[in-house]
């Protein structure tokens, strides 16, 4: 962070030693460990999951998935750079590519029906999350969807960088520790955060207080997320 930028910084509230994201984060450590930490991260590790757990996991799931490529596209649009717009471009590219077939495999091998797989009922953490991220997609506001897409992949960067080896042998398991844990996805959350550092510290206070209950209410509902697989 340059000195100009933290002398926008307005607020008794902020510590800016560790950049904005960190705050961000510091500030839902509580809910954020509950979720790296929870009973379908460790049952995930163990390749223990009930299967309904599972099955429902991942047709919720799928859900969230399209509505976060949404929100990935509006930040696309709305980024403040090129730069920026190329890598969020690069990435949605990622998420949409012929070689993500992670969900179509699991929902085989799972037999998962065709209307589950398309259109589910959805959970209330699902209903909510989806809400959340049009919200921010609708917002056409920059600095909100870099939160919500940071809260989602940096907490699951957090819990599948902490899975002890030897993984699962079975690929349900084993790839969807792997698919948010390899090179690409933490370089891609490193990115997330210093683009948040950059951007955060040129917000005034009402901007930053109200990043602040997107990334808090984006924690909560990633906790709830896990939860509502076990009900
Ligand atoms: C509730 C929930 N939160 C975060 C992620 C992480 N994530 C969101 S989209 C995406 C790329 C396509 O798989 C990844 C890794 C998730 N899957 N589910």
């Amino acid at each position: 962070m340059t000195e100009s930028a933290r002398s926008t910084v307005v607020g008794p509230f902020v510590d800016w030693s560790g950049g904005f994201a960190d705050w961000l984060r510091a500030s839902t450590d509580e809910d954020w460990s509950a979720a790296v930490n929870h009973r379908f991260v460790r049952e995930l590790y163990a390749e223990r999951v009930p299967e309904p757990v599972l099955r429902r996991y991942l047709v919720q799931d799928y859900q969230f998935v399209d509505r976060f490529a949404a929100m990935l596209g509006a930040a696309v649009s709305c980024a403040d750079t090129i730069d920026s717009r190329m890598v969020l471009g690069r990435q949605l590219g990622v998420v949409a590519g012929t070689e993500n077939t992670y969900f179509q495999r699991a929902f085989d091998a799972l037999e998962v029906p065709s209307a589950d797989r398309e259109r589910p009922d959805w959970l209330r953490p699902t209903r909510e999350f989806n809400e959340l991220m049009d919200a921010a997609r609708i917002s056409q506001n920059y600095p909100y969807c870099l939160v919500v897409l940071t809260v989602a992949e940096w907490l699951y960067l957090d819990w599948a960088a902490a899975a002890p080896e030897p993984l699962p042998a079975g690929f349900i398991c084993r790839e969807w520790i792997e698919l948010h844990h390899n090179p690409e996805f933490v370089a891609w959350v490193d990115w997330l955060r210093a683009e948040l550092d950059r951007v955060g510290p040129h917000l005034d206070e009402l901007e930053q207080q109200a990043c602040l209950r997107y990334w808090s209410r984006a924690t909560a509902l990633e906790l709830a997320f896990f939860d509502a697989a076990y009900e």
